[in-house]
Parts: C-alpha cells; sequence; structure tokens
C-alpha cells in the first residue's frame, strides 16, 4: 500500500523553481473542471479525526425554527426556552421572522454564482494571495495552506470583511457582476439586525443585561461574509467540501442553498445531515467565541460539508466577531463554584491565530480548551 508521503508527493512538481508551489492552493471550481479524480491532497486520510461517515445519518427531527418576532417580544418565554434546548443540542437553528426579503435572499445568491461563474483571471484579480504568495485573510482563493501534507478542502471562497463598515477595503469587493456590492451592503445591515437580536436573547438566557453582547461586539468588532463555493466532485466518498470544525467569532448567520445540501452537523458522535427545504434558509449558530464567553453553557457545534457529484452548491456565512484586542474569557457572572472557568481568558486576535493554525491541521475539533 501506499504511504502518505509517496501518494502527495506525486503531485507535487520536483523541479527547484517550483518547490514551494504547494503552498499555493488551485482553484478547486478550475480543478475540478480538469480532473477525472481528485488529486491525493483533497482525499480524506485514514484515522482522520472525525471523518467517517460521509454520506451522512438523517436528521431525527427538523432542525428548530425560532420566529424572531416572538423571540424579541419579552412577554414570550417559549421562543426563549426553543433557543436555550437548541443551543444546548443541534447548536444550529433556523430563523422565520427575519426581515430578509426571498428576493435579497434570491439576489446575494446569483450575485454570488455570478461571481464563482466569472473567468479565473477575473476572480484572482480578488486574490488571497499578495503577489500571488502572500497568504491574506481577505479576497479570493482557498484556506492558507501551511504544510505540505495539509488536506484541501473541495470549495472555494470569497470572503470580504464588512464591520466595521468604515474599515472595508472594496478592492476585495467585487464589481461584477455589477449589484454584487449593493446587494451584499443590504444583506449585511439586514444581517446585522438579526444579530442583534439573537445576541440579546442569549444574554437574557444568561440573566445579563441584554446588551451585554451587542456591546461586546459593538464598535471595532469585525464581521465577514465568507462565500463558499462548492464544485461538483466526482468522489465525494471521499472527500469534503470543508474539514470538521466549529466557527471561531461569536455568532454566524448562514445562508444556505435551497436546492443542494451538504452540511452536517455531529452531535453525540454522529454525523446528521441538515435538511435542505424548497425556501431560502437562514441557519444560525455560535462559535468559540460565544462557547467561551458562556463558559460552555452553549456549545458551539461541530460541522463540515459534504460535496456532490452532480450539482455546485453555495452557501453565504456572516462571522461576527469581537474587537481582536479585547480579551475573550468567561463572563464572571455566569461563573459559580460548582461551574468554575473551563477556559482561559485570551486576547482575541491570539485565540484566532491559534485557531486558524489548528483548523489548518484539521485538529482542536471539539475537546481541548483554549
Ligand atoms: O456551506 C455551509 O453550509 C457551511 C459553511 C461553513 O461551515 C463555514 O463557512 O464556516
Ligand atoms: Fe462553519
Amino acid at each position: 500500500m501506499e504511504t502518505k508521503q509517496t501518494m502527495i508527493s506525486k503531485d507535487i512538481p520536483r523541479t527547484p523553481m517550483a518547490e514551494e508551489s504547494w503552498r499555493l492552493p488551485n482553484s478547486v471550481q478550475h480543478l475540478a473542471a480538469n480532473v477525472q479524480e481528485p488529486p491525493s491532497r483533497y482525499l480524506l486520510r485514514e484515522q482522520e479525526p472525525y471523518g467517517g461517515n460521509l454520506a451522512g445519518t438523517k436528521i431525527p427531527e427538523a432542525i428548530p425554527t425560532i420566529d424572531l418576532g416572538l423571540l424579541s417580544a419579552s412577554s414570550d418565554t417559549q421562543e426563549a426556552n426553543k433557543l436555550r434546548s437548541t443551543l444546548q443540542s443541534w447548536g444550529f437553528f433556523q430563523v422565520s421572522n427575519h426581515g430578509i426579503e426571498t428576493s435579497l435572499m434570491d439576489s446575494v445568491m446569483s450575485a454570488s454564482r455570478d461571481f464563482f461563474g466569472l473567468p479565473l483571471e477575473e476572480k484572482r484579480k480578488y486574490s488571497n494571495l499578495i503577489d500571488g504568495e502572500h497568504f491574506q485573510i481577505e479576497g479570493y482563493g482557498n484556506d492558507q495552506v501551511k504544510t505540505q501534507d495539509q488536506r484541501l478542502d473541495w470549495s472555494d471562497r470569497l470572503h470580504l470583511r464588512v464591520e466595521p463598515e468604515n474599515e472595508r477595503n472594496l478592492a476585495h469587493w467585487p464589481i461584477h457582476p455589477k449589484s454584487f456590492r449593493d446587494d451584499l451592503h443590504e444583506y449585511a445591515m439586514k444581517s446585522k439586525r438579526i444579530k442583534g437580536e439573537i445576541l440579546r436573547a442569549i444574554a437574557k438566557l444568561l440573566e445579563l443585561d441584554e446588551d451585554y453582547f451587542v456591546y461586546q461586539l459593538s464598535d471595532k468588532a469585525p464581521a465577514y461574509a465568507r462565500f463558499n463555493y462548492y464544485p461538483p466532485c466526482p468522489r465525494p466518498d471521499l472527500v469534503l467540501g470543508v474539514k470538521p470544525h466549529s466557527d471561531v467569532y461569536a455568532l454566524t448567520v448562514l445562508l444556505v442553498d435551497k436546492d443542494v445540501g451538504g452540511l452536517q452537523v455531529l452531535r453525540d458522535g454522529t454525523w446528521y445531515n441538515v435538511t435542505t427545504l424548497p425556501n431560502y434558509t437562514l441557519l444560525i449558530n455560535i462559535g468559540f467565541t460565544m462557547e467561551i464567553m458562556a463558559n460552555g453553557i452553549f456549545r458551539a457545534p461541530v460541522h463540515r460539508v459534504v460535496t456532490n457529484a452532480e450539482k455546485e452548491r453555495i452557501s453565504v456565512a456572516m462571522f461576527y466577531g469581537v474587537d481582536p484586542e479585547k480579551e475573550v474569557g468567561p463572563i464572571p457572572h455566569v461563573l459559580t463554584e460548582e461551574q468554575p472557568a473551563r477556559y482561559r481568558k485570551m486576547k482575541a486576535k491570539d485565540f484566532l491565530f491559534t485557531h486558524y493554525d489548528d483548523f489548518s491541521r484539521g485538529a482542536r475539533i471539539v475537546d481541548s480548551k483554549i
């Protein structure tokens, strides 16, 4: 049997000029159009943590839907209880009555589709590699490739900072299709309102001041939009679109494709398929930053995306974080003698750095604490 090393080395050009070319990932979309078999760098390895059951298990119940109008009405405890129980079980919930019109979700999705449909040279104008080699967080491309044996995800993405608004770097914002910037701006404004409502509801569940998290996530707090593009993959049984992870920021608002599934959530060691619905759906989940602040009372769900042999898939995630200079740690108010701090404090930016490093290695998925 071939070893991991020999399998990998077949794909790597050996000329001295190209010695470091493994650092430069492909556009998976364009790779997909040109290969019959995914290169070995994309294949799941044996013994990979949380690597099994790519087909997933049918989810035994619908992901709960929370009515945002009811949730923010102070007299309603039913939606708040639903929120508490879903944050302690699936970790994902859908929202209804959220104020984003179907037509806007439609426009954001089709602007994303149009962007990924542009020729590669056009998309590379927004590349996340400066001078074609130095990785930066914003732009079009893939994850940073840190090591030669890093397993790569079968997806491309466009990652844009949307907040604080005055720190947007429009050079990364596509000018084609023409509606892209306006659609994203409008969507970001409305998504921000959803974020506010959910943060208030979570604060109330933790018996904090209603605006506690809104305050933590204001001013210099970053928000990123991440457009994920998953091309059809000839080996959905061996390749993941996004490896298992929990989101790192405090809160995620995820707009998912209505036709193509792929998102799976891990619960008690089983991967469940999140079912697609006939309409666009907004899914919400918390990330590590919130898990830490809540001292683990609410957990950031571990999820991954599987690929599809026939269809492309798109999702748009909005990630809401805290000011990178702020310390993130369990909120003193939620600590008790029985529930002492389970996480230590760390500057948000140091935590992010550690997290991305672990993510690229496919490590730190569930159990370790910062
Ligand atoms: O594509 C999806 O459904 C999920 C994407 C995701 O998990 C992410 O961007 O963090
Ligand atoms: Fe995610």
